[in-house]
């Protein structure tokens, strides 16, 4: 149990450090903040909160591999090298090919009921 918690400490100390050092790290979050307000105003049923929630996990999972990614390449190779290059752009190409196809799933989801929110608001 002592283990179970430690190993649960170390993976919050890696999320914090994310948090605090990757600018990327912060866009993400703010991003699913603002799908999880507009989610609780739209009011959208619970399969679409897991489709939602799933994919934000996704992303933010995604940027977290990504920064240990980058942070093993500068250990192993500080210098420039082609698979230094190689190793961290497929990495950045992870995060973003997630954040696309998380993006496309949010307009699919909350665009139609946020449409009709604002139409019933504004009378259109
Ligand atoms: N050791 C290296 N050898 C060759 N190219 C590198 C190396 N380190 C970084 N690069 C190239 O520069 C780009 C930016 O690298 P950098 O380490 O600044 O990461 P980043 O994506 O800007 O992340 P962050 O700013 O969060 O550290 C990489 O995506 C890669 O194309």
């Amino acid at each position: 149990m002592r283990r179970f918690l430690a190993s649960l400490r170390f993976a919050a100390s890696g999320i914090a450090q994310g948090v605090r050092n990757e600018r990327n790290m912060r866009i993400h979050l703010i991003a699913a903040a603002a799908v999880v307000l507009l989610a609780i105003w739209l009011d959208i049923r619970p399969v679409e909160w897991a489709v939602l929630l799933a994919l934000c996990g996704l992303v933010i999972s995604l940027e977290l591999v990504n920064t240990a990614v980058e942070r093993v390449v500068d250990l192993v190779s500080p210098e420039r090298h082609p698979l230094a290059k190689a190793a961290k752009d497929a990495a950045a190409g992870g995060v973003l090919v997630a954040a696309m196809f998380a993006a496309a799933a949010g307009l699919i989801v909350l665009g139609p009921p946020l449409w009709h929110k604002l139409q019933e608001l504004f009378g259109l």
